[in-house]
């Protein structure tokens, strides 16, 4: 069994597989990780291979207590990934988009694909039928907006995501829920249409802790996906090691 483990920059989400079965998904704050882990491997003793991809909050270091009991594989710049990286500055490329462009090459082959993760961040991920990585673009996730409404202002409230109800606030707070969620929801699907009108068909994977959410909010009918970077790992990690 592999448990993958992805270190986002708001929660940490992970994963039971067996081959290419998710048994279980498990999502914890960043508080007592080591314990949380501790207690999965104890749970799934069968777990052999602990594959962790970080944005940055975590390093190797944190995981390197877990070694004695399973094998450490921690994804770098420097693995090998399924795809041409053609970004300008791949070193400061997120090793999350990509692990999501490598998921998407390996689940979908031979097809256009742009994935969208909405996260702490909203990333936006294009990788070619060629296997090319092109770049997208990163905007403010749904709490982001909140919060930085809050921080910036006099009087805006400090709310958390709500269903915005109808297109017209009515109120201070409606008038916010419509501005983050009917707002991220027209950056999504002009984001999406803009790149149509440009592009041969693409295939759309929506993931990320708001993908639900925003999905039935789309014009663009998106199936979401929340496991789909955990998936992608777990995908990565079997492409990194085949023989
Ligand atoms: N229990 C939760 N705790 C925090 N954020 C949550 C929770 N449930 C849903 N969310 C939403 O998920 C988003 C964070 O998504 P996530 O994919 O976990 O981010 P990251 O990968 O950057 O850590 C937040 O914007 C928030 O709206
Ligand atoms: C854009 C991100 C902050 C998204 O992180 P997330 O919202 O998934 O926690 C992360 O992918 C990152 O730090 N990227 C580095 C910059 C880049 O990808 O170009
Ligand atoms: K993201």
């Amino acid at each position: 069994m592999i448990l993958t483990v992805d270190v986002g920059n708001t929660r940490i989400k992970s994963a039971v597989f067996e081959n290419d079965t998710l048994v279980e998904v498990m999502v914890f704050p960043h508080e007592n990780f080591f314990g949380t882990i501790e207690n999965i491997l104890k749970k799934f003793q069968n777990i052999t291979v602990l594959a962790v991809a970080s944005v940055g909050k975590l390093d190797v270091e944190a995981f390197k207590s877990f070694s004695d009991r399973v094998k450490i594989h921690f994804i770098t710049r420097e693995n090998a990934f399924p795809f041409l990286n053609q970004y300008a500055t791949p070193q400061t490329l997120g090793i999350d988009r990509m692990v999501l462009a490598a998921g998407a090459v390996l689940q979908f082959p031979g097809q256009n694909r742009l994935i969208i993760d909405a996260g702490t961040c909203v990333t936006y991920d294009f990788v070619d039928e060629n296997d090319v990585y092109h770049g997208g673009a990163i905007s403010p996730g749904t709490r982001l907006r909140y919060e930085s409404m809050h921080n910036y202002t006099a009087k805006l409230p400090l709310l958390t995501l709500e269903d915005p109800g109808s297109l017209i606030g009515n109120s201070t707070g409606q008038s916010m829920h419509s501005g983050v969620i009917n707002g991220l929801a027209f950056e999504i699907d002009g984001y999406i249409d803009a790149l149509q009108s440009e592009n041969e068909n693409f295939i759309i994977i929506l993931t990320g802790g708001d993908a639900n959410f925003l999905a039935k909010r789309l014009k663009n009918t998106i199936f979401a996906n929340s496991n789909f970077l955990l998936e992608s790992l777990n995908n990565l990690y079997l492409y990194q090691n085949r023989k």
